[in-house]
């Protein structure tokens, strides 16, 4: 039977080919203590799904750097493994994994606690097998946490698509879409949204998808949404995405349509930035390989640009943009310097809030504390 009680290696990675939480960063002095919410008081992103459907795997590769065929190695899950996401300090979570065959009629299964300061839950179907029983399994999941949590954002990852065709991708989310909305219908639930994500470790879709995730649990996402915006239209810059670097999720983007390719080629040009400077970069005593100096300049041979610049110790700003655009290379660095200073606004008016008692774990298990709505109008760029 699972038991339901925290992992020993609860915040280590005691995983081979996974580095250690603090890969990349060096110390950092703003991080003390009282701004950081205890790991108890962090939202929480709840991985459910049957067995072997892929959760640890999907919480591996996103969040502890281990290869997709490394997975293959991974032992079933039977208890709930807590990972404390604090590597950012604008993401700040907690990511539940729970054992596939998880009985909510087990009397250890404590819902109200285990569902009342959930953020978001996510659900992993398995693509490649017969997901019926899966089905079954997400509609009981589903409605027994929006008994107790109405606010929790419901997440489906229909998994493991790299082994589907296109057409056969296509076909697979419209039933699962159509079943689990009729189920929700049946029992009267037409209240809960579910959305849907087609998913695979092998490729960036799985980042892409938890970035989607992320975000809708940023209260400020706005805001930061808005200050992308003019950046991007000041500057002649096609598009951009505001990474954490470590996991390469993007927190936030400009209003244009992602499309697929752009957000690959900028994950790819983090890893290289990274790698090069782990490798090769000069690390004197506490010294970071990621650090405020962090910036990167690759041209494609499609006379378009990569323009890579570190916002703080946690987020890059990563540009697409034309390379004629790029002539004016000095109002890019004047913009962006407004823009990194109206980020850190966001922060402090963030921390000021802790400061004062705000209580982060909002019962809506957002990531932060209230709205830093009032930053976008403070620089203008
Ligand atoms: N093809 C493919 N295989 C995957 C993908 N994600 C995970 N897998 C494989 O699925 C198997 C099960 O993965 P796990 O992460 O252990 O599944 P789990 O849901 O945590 O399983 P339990 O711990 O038993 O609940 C592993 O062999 C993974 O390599 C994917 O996107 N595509």
């Amino acid at each position: 039977m699972a038991s339901y009680d925290d992992d020993e290696n609860f915040g280590s990675y005691g995983v081979v080919g996974s580095f250690p939480k603090d890969f990349g960063y060096g110390p950092d002095e703003q991080d003390t203590e009282d701004r950081s919410p205890s790991a108890e008081s962090k939202p929480r992103i709840l991985l459910m799904g049957l067995r072997r459907s892929g959760k640890s795997s999907i919480q591996k590769v996103v969040f502890h750097k281990m290869s997709p065929n490394e997975t293959l190695f991974l032992e079933s899950t039977n208890k709930i493994v807590k990972d404390d996401i604090s590597n950012s300090s604008f993401v700040q979570f907690q990511i539940w994994d729970f054992p596939g065959q998880i009985d909510f009629f087990d009397p250890t299964f404590d819902s109200e606690m285990i569902f009342g300061g959930c953020g978001a839950l996510i659900f992993v179907i398995d693509a490649q097998d017969d997901y019926m029983e899966a089905l079954a399994k997400l509609h009981m999941t589903v409605s027994r946490a929006y008994k107790v949590n109405p606010n929790i954002k419901f997440e489906v990852f229909i998994h493991k698509v790299d082994g589907l065709s296109d057409d056969h991708k296509i076909e697979t989310q419209r039933d699962i879409h159509q079943r689990a909305n009729d189920d929700l219908a049946d029992a009267g639930l037409e209240a809960i949204h579910l959305s849907f994500y087609l998913t695979s470790i092998y490729d960036h879709s799985i980042f892409e998808a938890f970035s989607k995730v992320v975000q809708k649990l940023i209260p400020q996402l706005p805001t930061l949404e808005n200050l992308l915006n003019i950046l991007i239209s000041n500057s002649g810059i096609e598009k951009a995405f505001l990474f954490d670097v470590v996991s390469k999720i993007y927190i936030a983007t400009d209003s244009s349509p992602v499309d697929m390719q752009s957000y690959e080629l900028c994950c790819d040009m983090i890893d290289v930035v990274i790698d090069v400077s782990c490798i090769y970069g000069l690390k004197d005593g506490e010294g970071s390989c990621y650090d405020k100096e962090s910036s990167s300049i690759i041209k494609l041979n499609n006379a378009t640009i990569l323009y890579l610049r570190e916002v703080n110790r946690f987020l890059a700003l990563v540009c697409i943009l034309r390379e004629d655009n790029f002539d004016r290379q000095g109002i890019i660095d004047y913009n962006f310097h407004c823009f990194r200073q109206a980020i850190q606004e966001v922060f402090e008016v963030r921390f000021k809030a802790q400061n004062l008692g705000a209580n982060l774990q909002s019962s809506s298990g957002s990531l932060d504390a209230p709205a830093a709505n009032g930053i976008a109008g403070s620089k203008p760029i």
